[in-house]
């Protein structure tokens, strides 16, 4: 409890964490925290990590059908991201993001200890839960990438940006440089337009040192990428702008795992789940399907 008369500690848009689901961090840093929790007892858990600049709140409509099939739905705005504390769209260390989810995990799993525990990501997310899977091999049933993060875009990352954007970090780190263009995260307007009229997000241009820890995430990930043996699924449009499509086919093909799927949209942008329609219900049916398929058998249905 805080010390008497010490002013409630208040989200960025000014709302009492006490009033709002929450977790802190390591760092003393509040979390805002979304459940999806099924009415009866659920089959699994499945944790949702959002992409930069946004929130877990646009996640909403998978989470209710993952809901509708018994699975228990958690998610986070990661530190700097929307009704969570933290310096807008930066980090110290990109280990935060994921030293926070699996805090996040590890909570949920405290309370559901039998249950197999998912990650979905998405984007930046997607580097999130890969990392966080790399660091509990064996704790994870299966991971979901949708337009993961894996590797640089090699127009926006030529030699000569990367070289001036480790010069600049030394020198003035935080120098913004482009925001993320909106017109490429989906051919469907009205999410592009939901996605700029969201206070939640952030609209800023991305900071030198953001885009610094960024690329360490992607250093990392072309590391660990020859160990990975978790199972995965991957979906990636090949007319992704922000996150290249190279990434995903090179973990793919890449990774020892032996239970691994990577589908490709066809002029998918980079949302996936929220391009055109029937992009976006695919997505669903996809996801949906290969979770509830990676759900081990219950000891009782063995015996049974
Ligand atoms: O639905 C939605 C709404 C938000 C969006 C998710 C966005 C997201 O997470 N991205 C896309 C941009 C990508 C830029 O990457 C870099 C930039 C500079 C740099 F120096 C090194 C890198 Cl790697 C990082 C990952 N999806």
């Amino acid at each position: 409890m805080p010390e008497p008369g010490a002013a409630p500690r208040r989200s960025p848009q000014g709302v009492p964490y006490s009033d709002l689901p929450h977790i802190v961090n390591a760092d003393g840093l509040h979390l805002f925290c979304r459940y999806w929790e099924p009415a009866g007892q659920p089959r699994a858990l499945v944790f949702i990590a959002h992409g930069a600049g946004e929130h877990c709140g646009p996640y909403d409509e998978m989470a209710q059908k993952l809901k509708e099939l018994s699975l228990l739905v958690f998610a986070h705005d990661h530190v700097g991201h929307g009704q969570s504390e933290g310096d807008r769209m930066n980090i110290k260390d990109f280990q935060i993001y994921i030293r926070d989810s699996l805090q996040h995990i590890d909570l949920m799993k405290s309370r559901h200890p039998d249950l197999p525990v998912f990650i979905v990501g998405h984007s930046m997310g997607g580097a999130i839960s890969i990392l966080t899977a790399c660091e509990r091999p064996g704790d994870f049933a299966g991971v979901v990438l949708i337009a993961p993060l894996v590797q640089m875009n090699p127009e926006s990352a030529t030699p000569f940006k990367v070289f001036m954007a480790k010069l600049l970090n030394h020198m003035v780190p935080s120098l913004t440089m482009g925001s993320i263009e909106s017109k490429w995260l989906s051919r469907d307007k009205r999410q592009v337009e939901a996605y700029d009229a969201d206070e939640l997000n952030y609209h800023g241009g991305m900071r030198v040192s953001f885009g610094m820890q960024l690329m360490a995430a992607v250093e990392r990930m072309e590391r660990e990428i020859p160990s990975i043996s978790w199972p995965f699924l991957l979906l990636h449009g090949d007319a992704d702008k922000l996150c290249d499509i190279r990434g995903s086919r090179m973990m793919h093909d890449n990774s020892p795992s032996t239970d691994k799927k990577i589908k490709i949209y066809e002029g998918g942008y980079h949302a996936l789940h929220h391009d055109l329609p029937e992009v976006a219900e695919s997505v669903l049916k996809e996801l949906t399907t290969w979770i509830t398929e990676h759900i081990p058998a219950t000891t009782s249905q063995e015996a049974q």
